[in-house]
């Protein structure tokens, strides 16, 4: 191996940190003076609300860069020779030369896609492998096979890097594979914005990575959008999304919500569970009419022939069944939501009664016209207008309602809108948690009732427009700033990446509004309207009908990644099909990709999940596994099942590394008395070395070893969901039978 070679990359690279190191000491310290900044008046605020988010924003990159800041290296057959990294970095001469070039940019695309068969016009491909800021090993493909040239780094296999990833010990924590996407993933990381993707792929293929590292790739090729409108990743549960939350910010980015379907009504936390078929009534398509028509039922009459009598300074008023059906007709014609008809409705009922009242106090005796003139009649109607009472029959008849009310009021009785054996499955008493099958249902309560805000949209809106134009003032004045360092587009395009690219008129007058500071992010989890740049959801073949009906509405453009394998549904309500699933929205307007290979179940273990599937589908194919480790999966029966995952446990703890309990909930107080400083429960900790989870909890997840305890209770998804976790060993104990699909494993002792 060439020390010369390694002495030379580990110059550059220390270069590289120095450079890094002085483009954060500077960002820190502009941080610092615009924070402390005193300036008067608007004008001061903006322009240090500027420097403070542009600086911000390059600090977060600055310090992602510190781990693995530079991995690649491309010499191409015309001489051009590029270092890739994890961001753009650009040298302070006066051409601002690219020192190393964003992952993300076009020109680094070889570095992924370059095959011997298609070299993409490069003569080497590097890969740099670093500890720290130590580069450890090179690893060099020589692509131009003329080329006889050799560095003493051409590794015998090119997959090298790929495997060391895959085979390291894993931390409970997912990490970013800038260094080694693949080329089938490189296609669906940067497929265009537009449009609904859907990425299928059995356990393992890289559907979760691939889906963040695309929403980094969407962050950077359309910043200025998706900067303001900002991009939702929605996944399964609270622990997967802990899991899974330091890749975005591994790679410089933060303008990305992490959330469940459970957590997207402001206000509200769904702390509260449902049975499986509570929630998957709850989830049915179907909801939406039932409960739009247990609203029109909150729209009511007297019965005829039992008027309310409301008593009125000048009389008593007769709001009959004919008013109330008047009224209520009109109102329903504005084709506005419930709330927003109530206005139409008191307005019908006013002027009905007034012209009651009227008739009453001016008729003639004689047959005459009546006594009253318009302005008589005018003062009637403010009268009754104003009267309480008067009010509270319209309130009656027509309440005003909040979406929690409403959903509280018909999960206490749903009769007669839901069948009786259904009704029975989900009431319950007011007062009663929120679970996450009511969210969607209230986001749909929501929309039904609308909110009477007119006026202060109306004012918040001209506000607004004061401020933009401002601010753009401000930002036309203030940009001589084009002092950044980002290489952020390709070559050709070269372009420093400008404040007004960070930070356009619109969004700082956004931060303007009641001094509020919060990023596009944080805003779009407090508002449920909010319309997000795209939406990326993963375990899509979970979701209910009533759940996509929540997240189209979120996402209006429908510039969506949905990622998922139909083989590991788990919920009764989850959608059958991509088809069932989009065409209410998008019709057959919709990409489909795949995933063919298992980065992380190796073959020995995947041989053995695989048979799980193919006892209802015996064509039943899983993809393929990119490695072998030789470990064969065991199986052990036992009597005492706790006393032997312990011991199983304990013989199969590493030094490094996590393992995994998977049982069946019912069996967790038993074993997790016999497992010290186990965690478990739903507060996880998947960084501690031991963890004890039920099936449902370990989607998405994955693990050095895993011991799945008791799999004859498992559904068949569940089970080949628990089987799929490991990426090294794989353990099965259980005191009942095995299932039939596991009888082939090697039993032990
Ligand atoms: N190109 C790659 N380089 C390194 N590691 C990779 C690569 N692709 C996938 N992996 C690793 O493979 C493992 C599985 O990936 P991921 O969790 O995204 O798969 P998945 O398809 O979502 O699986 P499942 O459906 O079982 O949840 C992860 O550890 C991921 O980092």
């Amino acid at each position: 191996m060439s020390t010369e070679e390694l002495r030379e990359e580990q110059q550059f690279v220390s270069g590289l940190y120095a450079r890094l190191d002085a483009l954060r000491e500077e960002a820190e310290a502009a941080v610092r003076a615009s924070l402390t900044q005193v300036g008067n008046g608007l004008q001061a605020r903006l322009e240090r609300d500027v420097l403070v988010a542009e600086r911000s924003g390059l600090l977060a990159a600055f310090n992602a860069g510190e781990n693995g800041l530079c991995f690649g290296r491309l010499e191409f057959r015309d001489g051009r020779d590029h270092h890739i990294g994890r961001i753009g970095i650009r040298a302070s001469d006066i051409e601002r030369t690219p020192l190393v070039i964003d992952w993300r940019a076009e020109v680094a695309r070889p570095f992924y896609l370059a095959t011997g068969h298609t070299p993409m016009g490069l003569r080497r491909r590097r890969h740099i492998t670093t500890e720290g800021r130590d580069v450890t090993a090179l690893h060099d493909e020589i692509l131009d096979l003329s080329d006889t040239t050799r560095t003493g780094h051409e590794g015998a296999d090119a997959d090298e890097v790929l495997l060391a990833a895959l085979d390291s010990a894993r931390t409970g924590r997912m990490h970013d594979i800038v260094q080694t996407i693949q080329a089938e993933q490189d296609r669906i990381i940067r497929a265009p914005h537009h449009g609904v993707l859907v990425v299928e792929g059995g356990p393992g293929t890289g559907k979760t990575v691939v889906a963040l590292h695309r929403a980094a790739f969407l962050l950077y090729a359309h910043r200025q959008l998706l900067a303001k409108r900002a991009v939702l990743i929605v996944g399964p549960n609270p622990a997967f999304l802990g899991y899974i939350g330091e890749v975005l910010p591994a790679l410089g980015e933060t303008g990305v919500l992490l959330s469940t379907v459970g957590e997207l009504f402001p206000g509200v936390s769904a702390t509260g569970t449902d049975t499986p078929e509570a929630a998957e009534v709850k989830g049915r398509a179907e909801m939406a009419d039932v409960l739009a028509a247990a609203l029109r039922d909150r729209q009511r009459t007297p019965e005829p022939g039992a008027p309310v009598i409301i008593e009125h300074e000048d009389g008593d008023l007769v709001l009959d069944w004919t008013i109330a059906q008047e009224a209520r007709e009109a109102a329903r014609e504005a084709d506005v939501p419930h709330n927003l008809g109530r206005p139409h409705f008191a307005f019908r009922v006013i002027d009905m009664l007034t012209q009651q009242l009227a008739d009453r106090l001016g008729a003639d005796p004689y047959g005459g016209p009546n006594f009253l003139g318009p302005d008589d009649i005018a003062q009637l109607g403010k009268a009754i207008a104003a009267s309480p009472e008067v009010h509270a029959a319209i309130e009656e008849l027509w309440p005003q309602l909040t979406p929690e009310g409403f959903l509280a009021d018909f999960l206490e009785e749903p009769t007669p809108h839901l069948r009786d054996e259904d009704a029975l499955l989900v009431r319950r008493p007011r007062g009663a948690e929120w679970t996450a099958a009511d969210v969607p249902l209230l986001d749909e309560a929501a929309e039904l009732l609308g909110s009477d805000d007119s006026a202060a949209r109306a004012m918040a809106e001209a506000e607004r427009a004061k401020q933009i134009a401002y601010a753009q003032g401000v930002l036309d004045v203030s940009y001589a700033s084009r002092t950044y360092e980002f290489e952020d587009k390709d070559d050709d395009e070269s372009e420093v990446l400008l404040a007004h690219d960070i930070i356009d008129a619109e969004r700082m007058a956004e931060r303007q509004e009641e001094d509020d500071h919060r990023s596009a992010a944080e805003r779009a989890a407090a508002d449920r309207t909010w319309a997000f740049g795209h939406i990326i959801v993963d375990e899509a073949q979970e979701l209910s009908a009533m759940a996509w009906r929540l997240l189209m509405r979120r996402c209006p453009t429908r510039s969506m990644t949905l990622v998922g394998d139909p083989a590991q549904t788990a919920e009764a309500g989850g959608c059958g099909s991509w088809e069932s699933i989009l065409s209410p929205y998008v019709e057959d307007r919709w990409e489909y990709t795949r995933l063919g290979v298992n980065y992380r179940t190796p073959v020995e273990i995947m041989d053995v999940a695989a048979e799980v599937p193919r006892v209802e589908h015996p064509d039943f194919q899983p993809p393929s596994s990119v490695r072998s480790t030789g470990v064969v999966p065991w199986a052990r029966r036992a009597d005492d099942l706790a006393a032997a995952v312990a011991d199983a446990v304990a013989a199969e703890t590493r030094d490094d590394g996590r393992l995994a309990v998977i049982a069946p909930r019912e069996l967790h107080d038993e074993l997790a008395g016999k497992l010290p400083g186990v965690t478990a429960g739903e507060a996880l900790d998947l960084t501690r070395p031991v963890v004890l989870i039920d099936p449902r909890q370990a989607k998405g997840l994955e693990f050095d070893t895993v011991l799945v305890v008791e799999p004859g209770r498992y559904g068949t998804s569940d089970l080949y969901v628990a089987l799929t976790r490991a990426t090294q060993r794989l353990g099965i104990l259980h005191a009942q039978e095995l299932p039939v699909a596991l009888k082939q494993v090697a039993a032990t002792p």
